[in-house]
């Protein structure tokens, strides 16, 4: 399958809501809507705001990768519907990073799994942490695989799989990807079914992107796009994570734009 180029989101001039499913193969036009919107957070402010949310505003880490994840799920399906799938089976490679990022990947292979989807898990580095252990469990207990190794060639994962989840690294990525990561990306960067990344594609710089790295079909930002977001060309991008109290939004300036209903995604591309 071709992947597309929608072209760059524009969500930082033209931020929108944008309700609606989406059709595979038929990238959408970024909408003009109210300009001067800042919602392009650098990599110390959105590790900030997470830290606010946690101390100030008293969320557990649990009950935001539970919306994170949710929501990736959820972009997910609309973007790319089980029917819309070539396999017999809508067959989906979710691969964990060692952090949170990789936490959000493991609760979205299982509402994947509820929506009937059928993820397989890759997770190399598992935090000693019961956090990860019960997500893990979960994911165990409801029969989604776990890989003991990851396909060596970009062709298995292309014949095996309709959609790869990139769960690696989120914003707290820096520096040089260290392996087993390092091989795995590069794997990655050739494979022809869609790469969808939750809330930076991995290995980007988190405000400079990377321009030969990897470059994903699908990002979902959570909270808000981060600054690398502007360099994102692949034709989905959804911003999910609807959990950001309205004063904690006024203070970092985001001017989110509004979620659609009771949504908990909105499409910008
Ligand atoms: N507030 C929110 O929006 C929420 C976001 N969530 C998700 O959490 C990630 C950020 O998670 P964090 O644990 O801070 O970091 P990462 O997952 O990005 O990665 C840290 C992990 O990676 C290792 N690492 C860093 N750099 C490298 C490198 N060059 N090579 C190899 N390994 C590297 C590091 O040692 C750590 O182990 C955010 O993006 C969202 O996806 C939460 O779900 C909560 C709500
Ligand atoms: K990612």
């Amino acid at each position: 399958r071709e992947r597309g180029r929608g072209g760059n989101s524009g969500w930082d001039r033209h931020p929108r809501a944008g309700p609606g499913p989406v059709a595979l193969g038929s990238p959408r036009v970024p909408a003009r809507g109210p300009t001067g919107a800042r919602c392009a957070p650098r990599q110390e402010e959105a590790q900030a705001i997470d830290q606010e949310l946690f101390t100030e505003y008293k969320f557990s880490v649990d009950q935001l990768m539970e919306l994170a994840g949710l929501s990736c799920a959820t972009a997910i399906a609309k973007a790319y519907p089980p029917g819309s799938f070539t396999k017999s089976v809508p067959a989906v490679l979710v691969v964990c990073g060692p952090g949170n990022n990789g936490g959000d990947g493991l609760v979205c292979a299982r509402h994947l799994k509820m929506f009937g989807y059928e993820p397989t898990v890759y997770y190399p580095k598992r935090p000693n942490k019961p956090l990860f252990e019960g997500l893990t469990t979960q994911c165990q207990k409801m029969d989604i695989p776990f890989l003991s190794e990851f396909p060596a060639e970009a062709a298995l994962i292309d014949e095996l799989y309709g959609l790869v989840v990139d769960a690696i690294f989120g914003f707290s990525f820096t520096g040089a990807v260290r392996e087993p990561f390092g091989s795995i990306l590069s794997t990655l960067e050739h494979v022809t079914v869609p790469v969808a990344s939750i809330d930076i594609p991995s290995g980007w710089d988190v405000e400079k992107g990377k321009a030969d790295g990897l470059q994903p079909d699908m990002l979902i930002s959570l909270t808000a796009p981060k600054k690398a977001a502007r360099h994102f060309a692949g034709r989905y991008h959804f911003l999910g994570g609807r959990f950001v109290p309205a004063a904690l939004q006024k203070k970092y300036a985001l001017n989110l734009p509004p979620y659609p209903g009771t949504d908990c995604v909105l499409q910008l591309t």
